[in-house]
């Protein structure tokens, strides 16, 4: 794959509108073409931290004569909640947002699963388009359709799969970026690694330094390749009725520990301690072999990613764990690896194998 002075397009197809990833640098001129010809009005929610950047597209595009306005909201989950959304929504209605008007999310996966959202439900269903600055936005979050809020039950409970009119991911963004929420964005990474893409592993594995920074040898191809892997999976299953669960493997102890931790941990952190679970209950099933379950610790630890949570949690992260999205009635089910990129669900596992697995993350 080449590095990224020229834009890399990756397409995303299928049932709905088709459109592209773009990945590149300086592409806040691919904005009008996206937003095509019949929009007037565009808002540009943004969090907090890239006020600068939200500005700065919103001036873009009022230079060009869109009416242009911006939408701050909360930092990170802060922004997932019913309240923030009601705002942008009264935003959008004292500002006569029709259905020719757009909407353009620049942020992390917290604010474009947020933008996302709003564009779904304002006048059921405005264009929009996703600028993610995090790695996780890039490589996973702004990418699929899938919108959508918190709510006091749980993670991402509410929400619409309403797929991007486009999608610029622009990885001088990343500049700025904490090293922290570099590192939790390499947890999405390393799952698509696991269930579609073992290159990802081999790249991270020859250089674990180099993959921790977004200056890294291989960032281009890690964020090339995780995007692309991400694209094949909702371009064959939009709307999650089949191989797109498989995008959720180590989400459902994930979610489970972002919930107990207030949405505090960032949600690749929690996905990183939900993949060796996975990993344990996959080889505990007897369908995943003890070099590839090890792998995922040695793998994830070589990013300081977390590998393990409080012990005296389990009650309650089992609790959580049956308002998944994959669980059906009182089935909980979980994605697990028949090997390595082989995916496949594990339906109504033992009670006892998970306990027994969360014996492999339990710390005191
Ligand atoms: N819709 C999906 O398919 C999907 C997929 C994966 C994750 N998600 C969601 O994505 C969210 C996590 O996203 P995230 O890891 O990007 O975290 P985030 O959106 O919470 O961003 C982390 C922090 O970084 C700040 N930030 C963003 N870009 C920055 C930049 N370039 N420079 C400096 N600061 C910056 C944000 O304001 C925030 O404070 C979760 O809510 C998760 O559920 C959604
Ligand atoms: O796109 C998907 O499908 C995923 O499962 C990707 C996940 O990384 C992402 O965190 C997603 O938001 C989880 O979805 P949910 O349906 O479990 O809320
Ligand atoms: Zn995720």
């Amino acid at each position: 794959m080449s590095a990224t002075s020229e834009p890399v397009r990756i397409h995303v197809g299928g049932d709905a509108e088709p459109y592209d990833v773009i990945v590149g640098t300086g592409l806040l001129g691919e904005l009008p073409g996206l937003l095509g010809p019949k929009v007037r009005r565009v808002a540009v929610l943004h969090p907090e931290a890239l006020s600068v950047a939200g500005e700065a597209v919103r001036e873009d595009l009022a230079a060009q004569g869109y009416e242009a306005i911006a939408i701050q909201v909360p930092n990170a989950e802060e922004a997932k909640d019913v309240q923030v959304a009601a705002y942008c929504w009264s935003v959008l209605g004292q500002t006569g947002f029709t259905r020719s008007d757009a909407i353009v999310g620049i942020g992390g996966g917290a604010t474009t699963d947020l933008a996302g959202f709003v564009a779904a439900t304002w006048l059921r269903g405005v264009r929009w388009i996703a600028i993610p600055t995090t790695l996780l936005g890039m490589v996973d979050a702004a990418v699929g359709g899938k919108t959508g809020i918190n709510t006091a039950e749980g993670k991402n409970l509410v929400g619409a799969f309403h797929p991007p009119a486009g999608v610029l991911a622009d990885l001088a963004t990343l500049e700025t970026l904490p090293a922290n929420d570099y590192i939790s964005g390499l947890a999405e990474v390393v799952k698509a690694g696991f269930i579609a893409d073992p290159v990802i592993l081999d790249l991270i594995e020859s250089d674990p330094a180099g993959a921790r920074s977004h200056a890294g040898p291989h960032t281009a191809e890690l964020i090339q390749r995780s995007i692309q892997v991400k694209a094949d999976v909702v371009t064959a299953d939009l709307k999650e009725s089949g191989s797109r669960e498989f995008l959720n493997y180590g989400h459902t102890l994930g979610h489970a520990i972002e919930k107990a931790e207030r949405y505090k941990w960032r949600h690749g952190a929690a996905v990183s301690v939900g993949l060796v679970y996975a990993a344990e209950l996959g080889r505990l099933a007897g369908r995943l072999d003890d070099a590839t379950a090890d792998r995922h610790k040695t793998v994830l630890e070589s990013l300081g990613l977390p590998l393990t949570y409080r012990g005296d949690a389990w009650p309650k992260l089992l609790d959580s764990m049956r308002i998944d999205k994959k669980s059906r009635a009182d089935r909980l089910r979980f994605v697990v690896l028949d090997g390595l990129a082989k995916p496949a669900i594990l339906e109504a596992p033992d009670p006892a194998m998970l306990a027994a697995a969360y014996g492999e993350v339990a710390r005191s």
